[in-house]
């Protein structure tokens, strides 16, 4: 029976790489500028870091399943995290706030389907929603970020496929600097334990804060200095075992002193340039 946290042993997760997402020199050219990437990737870089982060995870005990190439795609569909939600039920069909990613979510419920995983719903226009605004705590509660990728209408869906043995707390974002620039709940937060979060508190709201305070959840405060750097974006692969990017000395230490064993990966190309850590490279699909 798969865990539903974010913390638990990761035995089975869903990945894109690097050359089925960034396909060719054509794709990035076209779609950089547009996706507001910081700058444009290199791809051979690109597929390197890609496949050392896979290393790294299969050295963790995690089997992968490869999402596949898609003329549909963008170079956004590196980032599996949001097309899909994982939950008791099967999956939860996203359909995403960013426009020029819905096709990701049919093309990456179809791969899984093949695989054998379930679908239990799907999220509707007017609906939004992505799995980077989306955590579950632990089997009865989970929380949604309402902001410029999930909508009200979204999280009334999703609401209704979980049912009512959920507790699932609405938490609202800042909105980013420019619309189309991502800010998910998972830029604030990441769970890496049962009773541990890394965090960016200034912009928890008091009502979320106390709201994880209750059910036991301690924080490791991610620096203002390495916030816009992705510090809250950390990966656990077990309780208190985590992958995170490298360059962040701050968090790293802070998340050591909490006990926590940290492995860093390279993401100059797959993580820096299209804002999304190791969280958004990586779609868990079962934890023991
Ligand atoms: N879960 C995440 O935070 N995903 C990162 C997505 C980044 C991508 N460039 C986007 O804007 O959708």
């Amino acid at each position: 029976m798969s865990k539903f946290n974010e913390y638990s042993q990761i035995e089975v997760m869903a990945v894109r790489n690097g050359q089925d997402s960034f396909k060719d020199e054509a794709r990035l050219d076209r779609d950089w500028e547009v996706l507001r990437f910081h700058s444009r990737p290199m791809l051979d870089e690109a597929i390197k870091e890609h496949a050392a982060l896979r290393y790294q995870l299969r050295n963790q005990g995690v089997k992968l399943l490869s999402l596949p190439a898609d003329e549909d795609l963008t170079l956004d569909s590196i980032y599996v995290r949001d097309a899909l939600l994982v939950s008791p039920k099967g999956l939860i069909v996203c359909n995403m706030g960013r426009k020029s990613r819905r096709p990701e979510a049919r093309i990456n419920a179809e791969a899984l389907q093949k695989h054998g995983y379930q679908v239990a719903g799907e999220i509707t226009a007017p609906g939004t929603l992505e799995g980077g605004d989306f955590i579950w705590i632990d089997e009865r509660s989970a929380a949604v970020g309402r902001g410029p990728r999930t909508n009200d209408e979204g999280i009334k869906q999703l609401a209704d496929i979980l049912g009512k043995d959920v507790d699932l707390h609405v938490v609202d974002l800042p909105s980013p600097d420019h619309p189309d620039d991502v800010l998910h709940l998972m830029s604030i937060i990441s769970p890496v334990d049962k009773d541990l979060a890394v965090v960016y508190r200034p912009w928890l709201t008091e009502a979320f804060a106390d709201w994880l305070q209750d059910r036991g959840i301690l924080f490791v405060e991610v620096p203002d200095d390495e916030f816009l750097a992705m510090g809250c974006n950390v990966l656990a692969v077990a309780p208190r075992k985590v992958i995170m990017l490298d360059e962040l000395p701050r968090t790293k230490a802070r998340l050591e002193a909490a006990g926590c064993d940290v492995m860093i990966y390279k993401g100059d190309e797959i993580s820096r340039k299209g804002e999304g850590g190791p969280t958004c490279l990586t779609r868990p699909l079962l934890r023991r």
